[in-house]
């Protein structure tokens, strides 16, 4: 069985990763793509040969001969899009943060599931081997008892003021909503379902986004998950460690996927890195949610997790400022 995808926005991400992600899908045939800029369109189209390219969105989720829809527009955009997929019988797997607010969550969570469809939210650093390998560090106790999971990351692109990532209406936020959304799923995936959540966040003085997000989450587990993330530094780490009772699990550069364990027994380094596409393991579990008729790795309902979150840190910062 083969899966036809429509590919809805072809900008940064679908060109650099997710149309060559479904293209080497062995189940997977990139059969129509997106985008309201004609000309960008048809050399998005040529560069991948897709055979049929619209304008119009509603036409792509018309189409009778695609079975699945890729979202990579503009988060204020997902929602909306994903409804309309949904009801047009269309499989979504849409890009992350993914949506707005979770109230938009609970509304692509309903449609999907009224109209039968599978929803999926591409966290896809969920698939990288040294998170699994962190998860089986947990699991096997070499760590002992979990006590905290700390993420430092960012991206030292300073965004032009005009770029949706910086506009509040548009992205949602700021390095929070782009890629701190991104760790918080991997504290959801370690660390399981939290109770509470402190942050405070740091307006930009450009753009009507925070620059920096800090955020202190309590685990059910009574773990603890500290998150920084910040827009526009230069030489921005990518931490993520785990520390336990008898032991930690670091990575310096979580996308080369070298992690080192201290523990008693001593230190040592292992190399775990990525698929070489980091879409591919994505598209691939996707594909095969369709096929098996099972839940993908994130359904809609993990991704919502992230946007409570993310909604009780930007209200949480707003409403503990002292005045
Ligand atoms: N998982 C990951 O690591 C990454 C995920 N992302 C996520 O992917 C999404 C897209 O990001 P990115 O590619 O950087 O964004 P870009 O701004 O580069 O591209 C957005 C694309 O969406 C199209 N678009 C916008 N509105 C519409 C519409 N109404 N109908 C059809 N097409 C539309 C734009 O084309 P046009 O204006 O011509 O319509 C453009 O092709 C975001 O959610 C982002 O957070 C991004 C980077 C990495
Ligand atoms: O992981 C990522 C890399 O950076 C991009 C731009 O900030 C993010 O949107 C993306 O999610």
């Amino acid at each position: 069985m083969t899966i036809r995808w429509g590919l809805l926005g072809c900008g940064d991400i679908a060109s650099k990763r997710v149309a060559d992600a479904i293209v080497a899908d062995e189940r997977s045939e990139l059969a129509a793509a997106c985008r309201r800029t004609e000309h960008l369109l048809q050399a998005f189209g040529e560069r991948f040969n897709i055979p049929t390219l619209t304008t119009s969105a509603k036409e792509l989720f018309a189409r009778e001969d695609l079975d699945a829809i890729y979202i990579a527009t503009p988060v204020y955009r997902h929602c909306a899009q994903t409804i309309a997929a949904a009801e047009a019988g269309k499989h979504v797997l849409v890009e992350k943060p993914m949506a707005y607010s979770p109230a938009e969550c609970q509304r692509m969570i309903a449609a999907c599931s009224t109209s039968k469809v599978i929803l999926g939210v591409a966290y896809y650093r969920r698939f990288y081997p040294v998170v699994l390998r962190l998860a089986e560090l947990i699991a096997d106790g070499t760590l002992g008892r979990p006590l905290s999971i700390l993420a430092t990351t960012g991206n030292s692109t300073r965004f032009p003021t005009e770029d949706w990532r910086v506009v509040k209406a548009l992205g949602g936020g700021g390095p929070l909503m782009d890629i701190g959304s991104h760790r918080l799923d991997l504290f959801l995936q370690l660390f399981g379902r939290p109770r509470h959540v402190q942050a405070t966040c740091a307006p930009s003085p450009e753009h009507d986004t925070e620059d920096m997000a800090s955020l202190l989450i309590e685990f059910e587990n009574r773990c603890h998950g500290m998150l920084q993330c910040y827009f526009g530094t230069v030489d921005t780490p990518d931490r993520l460690e785990v520390i336990g009772t008898d032991g930690r699990a670091t990575t310096e550069d979580l996308n080369g996927g070298d992690l080192t364990i201290i523990t008693a027994q001593g230190r040592r380094t292992e190399s775990h890195p990525p698929h070489a596409n980091l879409h591919a393991p994505l598209i691939s579990d996707f594909t095969d949610a369709i096929v098996s008729g099972r839940p993908p790795t994130v359904t809609g309902e993990i991704g919502m997790a992230t946007n409570d979150i993310m909604a009780i840190a930007y209200r949480e910062s707003t409403d503990n400022r002292v005045r």
